[in-house]
């Protein structure tokens, strides 16, 4: 039931792929015999010793090989082997991007031509059971698995991570808690091939856009139950597609991709050594523990399977070095001798027919064992035997001398020329429960050492598994918090950039805010230092103005000085011309009267009643023409306040018409400090023209008031003189009366008249001293008149003068001195002012420009608040958003923590399988010629208790 086998190499070469096109333009280094079985790549020529002749291999296969060829003849063979009973496996090697996948999956599943040799080997098995004998029940399960960084995985429970390797006696080497799927046709399996398909760990390199990362292993299971004598072979197909060997330099791996070229190259290294130590006949110990693709395909390689290795190489003289190391593996690999077994089950008939066997044969043992004790015995006794009286086997079970040798055979055990055949019942039976090759280490072992050296091993296996597990967990998490870590760190240096850069432009417009509040203080001093300049310049214009002022009133003062003295002389002048005023008539007549009366009283004698009446009449007369002159004066005095009414309308006039002037000449200076020199003829002459306007109207009324007051005044001297006049005639009659009163005191007629003329006298001395009280105060009323006449003389003399000057305009040189001194002082005042003009508009264009900028700057101030406060915003949503990703890792590890404790439920997509579902042999060996779908389940609902059985 076992056959020693060498492992089935086979070559496969690919097209140049679209690199080696590049590199090495199509160029080919393959020669490949007429057989098909020998390889020799070009370097090989050169060569020396075995390789020389290039590598001799089952078969080699060319680029256009198609894929249906490969598996005619590669592995349907291998198909029947395991349907009988026996392990199987193909398995792809190569380096990578050389063609494995495309081997064994091919492009497409689905695809008759492209599909690879899985679906094919799939196929196969479902047509053979088809063909297969009725009374064949089978039941096909399958499993699909990858090597991942030396972890298993099944593919079909992706969460099924790092499962561990077990041995045990009767299923041998497996991988523990692998999920298997039963399957009744290939729909099912290349349903479960394209989900395990997607699980699996690729990634693309630069030497091949999907390069598998991992070893996948899809295994196929096929129990065959004899339905008539209960007997049960199981055969497992273990289809490996390995990961590519790669040089780092070539597939530009970094990173994980690194890690894992690292962790494939190190298993392929580990399966090399495997192949090394069976094949080079030293070695006692086969590594098959050093990776866990070795540790799986144990049975595969030197042990109890049915091996197929499918080398696949690149043509390209870009990858020879490659192909090279690959040929030279498979060349090892095909003297790897396996020892191939049926997996058999005996079935109860069996066992009791083997049973009754073992119990007769032990029968025979013990009587064989009876006659050797009897023998020892008389040995041991001293005693002597006789060689035809040693016991035997044929003795024991009497039968004649060579029979049990023909019984037997050949092979019976001989001891001492003795026979002593093993039993054939427990050879069966030993062959029966003994099917799995003794593990290295477990040969030297009893059966019971070495069940319990595999249990042990089990054991400890699994807590190997579970603590590779946790610390894979763990390692996912630390990988998982390290990349959070990371990515919060870039987050955080990003944000911190952010913040840097922030703060760079907030420091840069803290900077900006600052120096505009400087310049806007500076700007603001110069402002103020200017508004000094300004009140300073305008300070000294008030100076000059003033110095101006000052200088006029001066002039004013002198002018009034002179003007005070001309006023006296003519004061005096005037009051002369009264002192010398002319006697009346009246006075005269007065006068004369008083003469004769004196007369008459120096002659002492009386006057006649003629004279005495003549005087009375004279008295009456004078006392009537000082009434008349009281009137007149009334009169006069009553003109005179009439003119100094007019006087001082006149007065007031002028005084406006000068404080007119005094105001037009202030203004004119104003003007002539800020308008042109030409401006300043204008005025003047305007003003000129204004005053002589006013000027003649002035010299008009004056010249009236001056006749009315000539006229007045020759009316007061007359009244004066008539006053004086009547005076001295009073005094000359107070005298005749004194003279007449001392004449009449000899007589009573003179008595009475002396009486008469006392009381006239003094009629006539009141009339004078009223007369006197009232020329007095005239006297004073015209003396105040005649000063106020010479004042407005005087000031009509300044106003000729003024105008004198004015008309001569500027011929005179004082004049002209003073205007130029004027105008220099104008000009000056002028450029000065004009500078002052010139710098305050410059200095308010500044301001203006500086408060414009002042303003333009507090915007962008309140702009760049804003961004920094919209910045700030931004760092707080960051640094919250920090903090929630913070705490969901937080959280994620407590899960991660909690979850370590927990086994996952696997978890599959696949809604079958579950059930074993037996396949009947579809009969074309047997009775039934074409499957129903009754029959292939036939089992099945034997199993589950359906009325088709
Ligand atoms: N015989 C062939 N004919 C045509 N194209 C092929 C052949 N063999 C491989 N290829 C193509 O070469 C590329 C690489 O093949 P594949 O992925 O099977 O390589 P691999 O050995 O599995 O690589 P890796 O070890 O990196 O997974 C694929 O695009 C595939 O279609």
């Amino acid at each position: 039931m076992s056959a020693t086998a060498n492992v089935k190499v086979v070559c496969r070469f690919r097209p140049p792929n679209a690199i080696e096109l590049r590199e090495s333009g199509g160029e080919t280094i393959v020669q490949i015999d007429e057989d098909g079985t020998n390889v020799k790549l070009r370097s090989q020529e050169a060569m020396k010793g075995p390789e020389a002749q290039g590598f001799t291999f089952d078969r080699v296969f060319q680029m256009d090989t198609k894929q249906q060829e490969v598996f005619e003849f590669g592995v349907k063979d291998i198909v029947h082997d395991v349907m009988d009973g026996y392990n199987g496996t193909v398995f792809a090697y190569g380096m990578t991007g050389s063609g494995k996948s495309h081997t064994m999956m091919g492009p497409n599943i689905d695809d008759a031509e492209m599909k690879g040799i899985i679906p094919r080997i799939t196929e196969q098995v479902f047509a053979s059971i088809m063909t297969s004998p009725a009374n064949l029940e089978y039941l096909v399960k399958v499993s699909y698995m990858e090597i991942y960084m030396e972890r298993i995985r099944d593919l079909l429970s992706p969460e099924n991570d790092n499962l561990p390797v077990h041995e045990d006696k009767q299923r041998g080497v497996y991988v523990k808690n692998l999920s298997e799927f039963y399957v009744s046709n290939s729909s099912e399996v290349y349903e479960i091939m394209r989900q395990g398909g997607s699980a699996r760990a690729v990634s693309a390199t630069n030497m091949n856009a999907e390069s598998s990362r991992s070893h996948s292993i899809f295994v196929m299971t096929i129990q065959a139950r004899n339905t008539e004598t209960g007997t049960q072979k199981t055969g497992s197909l273990f289809l490996v597609d390995l990961a590519g060997s790669e040089k780092i330099s070539k597939t530009g791996a970094t990173g994980q991709t690194l890690e894992e070229a690292k962790k494939i190259n190190k298993s392929l290294s580990a399966l090399g050594m495997v192949i090394n130590a069976l094949t080079d006949g030293k070695s006692q110990h086969v590594p098959y523990r050093d990776s866990k693709l070795t540790r799986i395909l144990q049975e595969s390689l030197g042990g109890n399977s049915r091996t197929t290795l499918i080398i696949n190489c690149s043509p390209s003289p870009y990858n020879e070095t490659e192909t090279l190391s690959t040929l030279r593996f498979g060349m090892r690999a095909k003297s790897i001798k396996n020892k191939a077994r049926v997996n058999a089950e005996l079935s109860p008939a069996e066992l009791k027919a083997l049973l009754k066997k073992a119990q007769r044969d032990n029968a025979n043992s013990a009587a064989y064992i009876g006659l050797l004790e009897q023998e020892v015995a008389t040995w041991r006794d001293g005693g002597k035997v006789d060689p035809a009286e040693w016991a035997s086997m044929e003795r024991a079970l009497g039968l004649g001398e060579g029979e049990l040798e023909k019984l037997v055979g050949p092979n019976g055990a001989r001891s001492n020329g003795r026979t002593t055949p093993r039993p054939l019942a427990l050879d069966r039976l030993s062959e029966g429960g003994a099917i799995r090759p003794d593990t290295p280490t477990s040969t030297a072992l009893g059966a019971d050492e070495r069940e319990e050296f595999l249990k042990r091993q089990n054991e400890m296996e699994d807590q190997l598994s579970k603590t590779e597990s946790e610390l894979s967990s763990q390692e996912k998490v630390i990988r998982d918090l390290r990349e959070e870590l990371s990515s919060l760190k870039e987050s955080e240096s990003s944000a911190l950039s952010d913040s840097k850069s922030m703060g760079g432009e907030l420091a840069d417009m803290r900077l900006q805010l600052e120096r505009l509040r400087y310049d806007s203080k500076e700007a603001a001093i110069t402002s103020d230092s200017l508004k000094e300049q300004n009140a300073e310049l305008e300070r000294e214009l008030e100076e000059l103005r003033r110095a101006l002022a000052d200088a006029k009133s001066t002039q004013k003062s002198v002018d009034q000085e002179g003007k005070d003295k001309k006023k006296a002389e003519r004061m005096a002048a005037m009051m002369a011309g009264f002192a010398s005023g002319t006697m009346s008539e009246a006075e005269t007549e007065i006068r004369a009267s008083l003469a004769r009366l004196e007369d008459a009283a120096s002659a002492n004698k009386a006057l006649s009643p003629e004279e005495v009446a003549a005087i009375r009449r004279q008295l009456e007369d004078s006392t009537l023409t000082v009434r008349e002159q009281a009137e007149r004066s009334k009169q006069v005095h009553e003109e005179n306040a009439h003119l100094s009414k007019r006087r001082e309308e006149l007065e007031a006039r002028l005084a406006t018409i000068e404080q007119e002037y005094e105001e037009l000449l202030d203004k004119t200076m104003a003007d002539e400090e800020r308008a042109d020199a030409d401006h300043v003829q204008d005025v003047r002459n305007k003003l000129e023209a204004q005053y002589v306007m006013k000027l003649d109207a002035a010299v008009n009324d004056l010249n009236d008031l001056k006749q009315q007051l000539e006229l007045r005044n020759q009316e007061v001297r007359a009244a004066q003189s008539s006053i004086e006049q009547l005076r001295t005639a009073n005094a000359e009659l107070e005298r005749t009366f004194k003279i007449t009163t001392a004449s009449i005191e000899g007589g009573k007629n003179l008595e009475a008249a002396a009486k008469d003329l006392e009381r006239q006298h003094k009629a006539v001395a009141q009339q004078l001293a009223d007369f006197d009280a009232m020329k007095k105060s005239l006297m004073r009323d015209l003396q105040d008149r005649c000063e106020k006449v010479v004042e407005l003389e005087i000031s009509l003399d300044e106003a000729r003068e003024n105008y004198r000057n004015l008309a001569k305009n500027s011929n005179s040189k004082t004049q002209q001195r003073k205007m130029d001194f004027l105008t220099r002082n104008l000009d000056q005042l002028t450029v000065v002012q004009k500078q002052l003009v010139d710098q305050n508009s410059t200095l308010k264009r500044d301001v203006a420009l500086a408060e414009r900028k002042l303003v333009a700057r507090n915007e962008r101030i309140q702009n760049l608040e804003a961004l920094l406060q919209d910045a700030n915003e931004k760092v707080n949503q960051q640094n919250a958003k920090f903090e929630a990703r913070l705490q969901a890792v937080r959280e994620r590890l407590d899960q991660a923590r909690a979850a370590q404790n927990q086994q996952p439920a696997p978890v599959s997509n696949l809604n079958f399988g579950r059930i074993a579902k037996p396949l009947r042999g579809g009969g074309a060996d047997g009775e039934a010629t074409s499957p129903t779908p009754d029959r292939r389940a036939s089992g099945f609902f034997a199993r589950f208790g359906s009325p088709a059985r």
